[in-house]
């Protein structure tokens, strides 16, 4: 058997060889993005990425676990692509939202993440051309819909590049960490929401105040030694407090979805989704019609949203999702069909779906 020693004169070797190779990848990023600016294409795509994550996890014989394969190259790509070109992203702030936490895991340490107050902030930065992509949440598994997001689209030309999948688990932090000490508890009205059992439980009686964000929450708590707050652990690390109680949320599973927006449409991968809005005239049967044109391609339909047109009362948007990308023949033929039964029609994005 090698000596400890010696097997750590291995590992530096081995060290020397992967840092090599990072340089001469990153050489040929460097030269990817030149190849890219002449064309005027996108930096960041997101399909690309997709497949090279796939292909190392099918690929991958061990022991190197694939969820840390997905951190290493998470790592590597971000820090390609600020090679290729430095890029700006804005996200529904404050730092350490699961917003923030999103963005952090679809494109890593090396991208300039912007933090904005509001949603139409997000979209704002966006459209000005001051952050190439923004992040925001658009749906919770237990929840539902964030409906300014879907508001948004109907002003807003951006389209959605990507989306991402958080799980989303809730802790009480604090600074002293003891439960004792918590007089108060601030936090976004849907954590608390999620967390309602727990609170009843083992804080019956404390005053419960909604705040804007968890990210709020744990920056008041950073200045109350009597208060806590329900936020991500991740949030802890950022505003100095202890968790006082790991996983307080009520459900498991709490899955929430963020959407990548960016002004142009994303690349084709082939295991892609399709997100479009329209609004139909007011008659009997139109909702079975507009559905028709996919059931009979057989394209399928992972969503259907409605949502009050502001200017008239009792007429909707519809917005749906389906399996597919815009390019694919039956997609934009029954798109196409679509447009027959109604008085308009966006396509907000074609992208890769998450997993
Ligand atoms: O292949 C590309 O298009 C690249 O820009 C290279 C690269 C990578 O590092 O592999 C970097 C960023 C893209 O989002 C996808 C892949």
């Amino acid at each position: 058997m090698k000596t400890l020693q010696e097997l750590r004169r291995d590992i530096d070797a081995i060290d020397d060889q992967i840092l090599d190779l990072l340089n001469s990848r990153s050489r040929l990023a460097i030269e990817v993005g030149k190849v890219k600016a002449g064309e005027n294409r996108d930096f960041h795509v997101p399909s690309r990425e997709r497949e090279i994550y796939e292909r190392l996890a099918a690929g991958n014989s061990g022991p190197f676990p694939n969820e840390a394969v997905r951190s290493v190259f998470r790592e590597i790509i971000s820090a390609s692509l600020a090679l290729e070109s430095p890029m700006k992203v804005a996200f529904l702030g404050p730092k350490a939202t699961f917003t923030h936490l999103a963005s952090l895991q679809h494109f890593g340490l090396s991208a300039e993440l912007v933090p904005q107050k509001s949603i139409p902030a997000v979209f704002e930065e966006v459209s000005k051309g001051r952050s190439l992509y923004g992040v925001v949440p658009v749906e919770n598994s237990t929840e539902g819909m964030v409906s300014h997001t879907l508001d948004m689209f109907m002003e807003s030309d951006l389209k959605i590049n990507a989306e991402i999948l958080l799980e989303v688990s809730h802790d009480l932090l604090s600074r002293t960490g003891r439960l004792e000490d918590v007089k108060k508890v601030y936090s976004h009205p849907q954590a608390i929401a999620q967390c309602r059992n727990w609170l009843d439980e083992n804080l019956s009686g404390v005053p419960v105040v909604d705040v804007a964000s968890t990210a709020l929450a744990a920056q008041i708590v950073g200045e109350d030694y009597t208060a806590a707050a329900i936020a991500s652990e991740f949030a802890a690390a950022l505003y100095d407090l202890k968790v006082v109680r790991h996983r307080i949320e009520d459900q498991v599973n709490n899955f929430t979805r963020f959407l990548v927006v960016g002004r142009k449409m994303a690349d084709r991968c082939g295991d892609d989704k399709t997100s479009l809005m329209f609004s139909v005239k007011d008659e009997p049967g139109i909702l079975h019609r507009m559905l028709e044109p996919f059931a009979k391609r057989g394209v399928n339909l992972s969503k259907i949203e409605s949502r009050p047109l502001k200017k008239k009362a009792w007429e909707y948007i519809f917005f749906l999702d389906l399996a597919g990308h815009i390019s694919d023949p039956v997609v934009s033929d029954a798109v196409q069909e679509l447009k027959n039964y109604c008085q308009f029609v966006k396509i907000l994005g074609s992208y890769p779906r998450a997993k």
